[in-house]
Formats: structure tokens, sequence, C-alpha cells
């Protein structure tokens, strides 16, 4: 019923993801800092094929929670399941490497490299120092090729990519971790300081990896208008608490979101 009133892709996403088979779970995740209690309690849901939502205000342990699922952070109660297998004390690198890719608020290009050669040593082939010994096939070429072409970059393929506007690094960088194949793509703050213009193409971008390629995406966002178009579902942290998940629509008319936002108690 409120899909319906979404965007009709949206609504056909989230009629379809809905039977979806749960990538990931968390169950009952705490995260203490000393006295500090940055995430508590949480349980939350990513189905495959979903693109979900995680919003908050500052502080509200977003970054942790996407930490503790990617396995950077262990949890100090609780348990994170991928595909179902328990992967609470799994390192980072082996979650990885089941295909949870993880992009930061702060871009990661190798300022120094030229961007075609950003895409190549992301490609999904070898792992440690053999990334940078060995040459990249010519899948991976190719692959990188199409996608630089995709994202309007391959005309700038050989300008290092310190050189780039931050909003082009983004863009590389969403590239780079779509050399990677993800199966879930993990994404902090892709619209944060990001122009307007850019921002309608990244979120087309994001919709077709979503439907073209199959990832599924959680996402953590401050822009509100761009979270609440993107996203299947969305959950909302206070707090370190989950306070309240569901679609855009009952996200925005939910009463202890608008109070978390507005500071009241
Ligand atoms: N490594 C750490 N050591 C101590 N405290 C931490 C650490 N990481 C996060 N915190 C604290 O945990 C709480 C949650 O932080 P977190 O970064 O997860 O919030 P967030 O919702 O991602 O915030 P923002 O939107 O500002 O990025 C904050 O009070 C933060 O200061």
């Amino acid at each position: 019923m409120m899909a319906a009133e979404n965007t009709s892709s949206n609504a056909t996403r989230t009629a379809s993801s809905a039977s979806g088979e749960t990538v990931i779970r968390t169950d009952r995740i705490t995260k203490r800092f000393g006295g500090l209690v940055a995430v508590d309690d949480v349980d939350i849901e990513v189905r495959e094929g979903e693109i979900v939502g995680l919003i908050g205000p500052n502080g509200a342990g977003k970054s942790t929670l996407f930490n503790c699922v990617t396995g950077s952070l262990s949890p100090s109660e609780g348990s994170v399941y991928y595909r179902g297998r328990d992967v609470t004390d799994w390192p980072q690198h082996k979650i990885a490497r089941e295909g949870l890719v993880r992009m930061f608020q702060h871009t990661r290009v190798y300022s120094e490299m030229t961007i075609l050669d950003n895409m190549l040593v992301s490609a999904d082939e070898d792992t440690g120092l053999e990334r940078v010994f060995r040459p990249p096939s010519s899948a991976a070429r190719e692959r990188a090729k199409e996608l630089l072409q995709y994202l309007g970059l391959w005309g700038l393929r050989d300008l290092h990519a310190g050189r780039m506007s931050f909003g082009q690094q983004k863009l590389l960088e969403f590239g780079m971790a779509l050399m990677a194949d993800p199966d879930v793509l993990l994404m902090d703050e892709p619209a944060g300081g990001i122009n307007p213009s850019m921002l309608e193409q990244l979120m087309g971008y994001i919709r077709d990896a979503n439907t073209e390629s199959s990832v599924t995406i959680f996402l953590i966002e401050h822009n509100m208008d761009f979270v609440m178009e993107v996203s299947d579902r969305i959950y909302a942290l206070a707090h370190g608490e989950k306070i309240a998940d569901g679609t855009p629509e009952e996200i925005q008319n939910d009463d202890s979101v608008l109070d978390a936002y507005l500071g009241r108690e």
C-alpha cells in the first residue's frame, strides 16, 4: 500500500524484494566504547535486492553499526549473520571475500595513481601485493573500460585521481566498488558533499547497480530527500537505539523520528 504511493520503480523493487532471502541480519547488536553505548540492542535485516537506508542524527551509532556488520569492529554483544552464517567474529577481509564491499564517507581513491589504475587495482582477482605486481587480466581491463565509460570518466582515465573534483572521486570510488563485483554494497553517505546536479546522476547509478547488477545496497545518508527517494526501506537510529523502521513514507511520518531530529525527548 505504502510502496504504491512511491515512484513506480521503487514500488516494483519493494514488491520484488519482499520475498528476497535475508542477506544481512544483526541479532541484538550492542557496541560499547568504555561507558558509552554506541549501538544498543539493535536488530536489522537487509534482504536480497533491497536498497535499505540507515538514518539518524549525528552520533546515533550508524557508522558503528556498519563497522560491526563489516567486521571492522567486534560487537560487545549480539551476532551478525551474512546469508544465514554467523560472521560475528570473522575478520573484515574474510567477510569482504564473501562479497560485502564497503564504501566510506571520505573517498579512498589512490590520489597518485591514474583513474584507470585505481579501477584495475580494485578488480576482484588477487589479494594483497599480488594486485600490485600481477598485470590485470584483459577481463579486468574490459570491465574497467565499460564502467568508466558508463560513469562518464573514460575520457579522464589517464588523469591522477587526486586531480579530480570531490564528486568525480566519489563516482570513481563507486566504480572501484563495482570492480570488486559486490554482492552487497554498504555506502556511507554517498550523497555527502555532492553538488545537486550530480545527485540525480548518482541516484541513477545506485539504482542501476541494484536493478541491473543485482547489488543489494545498505546506505547511511543524512540527505533526507535522497534517502527517502532511493530506499525501499529505512531504519532510524537515535542514541544507539533503533527507533523506527519502515517504508520512506512511514519513516517520514514517524513521531519518534521527528522527535529525534528535533532533539525532543
Ligand atoms: N572508536 C570509538 N571510540 C569511542 N567512541 C566512539 C568510537 N566510535 C564512535 N564512538 C562514539 O559512538 C557514538 C556513535 O558514533 P557513530 O560514529 O557510530 O555515529 P553516527 O551515527 O555514524 O554519527 P555521524 O552521523 O555523525 O557520522 C558517538 O558518541 C561517537 O562519539
